[in-house]
């Protein structure tokens, strides 16, 4: 089918009560194939973003198409079933065991070859040794891993990603990247990527939309961001946009 991965136009969630929108008047296409990048401080907006993309939660305005899907109706769960994303606020049920868990998600997704697939995934992210223990008894990082293999399990064309290598050690974050890219290289899945962590987003995102306050305050490849703010590293950049230090440079020049 024809058109981008996400397309997302006018995008606004007020929550109930709330002073401000979350989420504020968000536009943009992401292509196919394509790994972009969600960045911001804490409550800018990126994880209710994410939230209203898989259409868990019903935006105050604006709409979100996904896969050529109208995430507002019934032609969603024509998106859903060729999507699927991992985030560390969704917790996976606790008390049945990590296979039982990929068996639960792969009928959902209605996965061919399940058990196939399962034993495809437990070799490629080194669950072997987890399988038959209590997705409530893992550490955050083993949690981590089974919950990208949910992620995966289905062969999304589109992967919503919210920090996914957070609780991760430096070397198991690293390895994650790596596979991160060999699935995108071998599928052409397009992929969001939520991130806090400036060096994740610069290896693997083309793209970086950069959130204040529920607002796409810049965009641009990771290069064009550093070129345009004069910086070395994307951490620099994303300081001086929380602290609006853009304007104070190109005044100072
Ligand atoms: N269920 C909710 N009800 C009311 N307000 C909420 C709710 N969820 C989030 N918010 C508010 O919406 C804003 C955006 O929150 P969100 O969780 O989307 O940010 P975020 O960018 O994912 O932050 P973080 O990096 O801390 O995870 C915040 O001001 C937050 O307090």
């Amino acid at each position: 089918m024809d058109g981008p991965a996400l397309l997302v136009e006018h995008l606004t969630k007020r929550y109930e009560g709330a002073t401000a929108p979350a989420v504020d008047g968000l536009s943009f296409a992401m292509p196919r194939g394509a790994t972009w990048g969600l960045l911001g401080g804490n409550g800018a907006g990126k994880t209710t973003t994410i939230a209203m993309l898989l259409g868990i939660l019903v935006p105050s305005a604006g709409r979100v198409r996904a896969l050529g899907h109208d995430m507002a109706g019934e032609e969603r769960f024509a998106a859903l079933a060729r999507m699927n994303f991992s985030s560390p606020y969704v917790a996976l049920p606790q008390r049945l065991s990590v296979i039982e868990n990929l068996r639960v998600y792969a009928h959902l997704y209605t996965v061919p070859r399940a058990e196939r697939r399962i034993a495809e995934l437990a070799d490629q992210l080194q669950l072997g040794d987890l399988l038959h223990r209590p997705a409530g008894a893992l550490s955050a990082g083993q949690k981590t891993r089974v919950a990208l293999a949910k992620a995966l399990i289905n062969r999304p064309e589109l992967l919503l990603l919210d920090e996914p290598t957070a609780s991760l050690d430096p070397d198991t974050g690293d390895w994650v990247r790596g596979w991160l890219e060999r699935y995108r290289a071998e599928s052409g899945a397009a992929i969001l990527l939520a991130s806090h962590n400036m060096g994740e987003v610069e290896r693997l995102c083309g793209h970086v939309l950069m959130l204040k306050q529920g607002r796409i305050v810049d965009q641009g490849s990771p290069a064009a961001l550093l070129s345009r703010y004069g910086r070395d590293d994307l951490e620099e950049v994303f300081l001086d946009i929380a602290r609006d230090r853009r304007r104070a440079r190109a005044a100072a020049e």
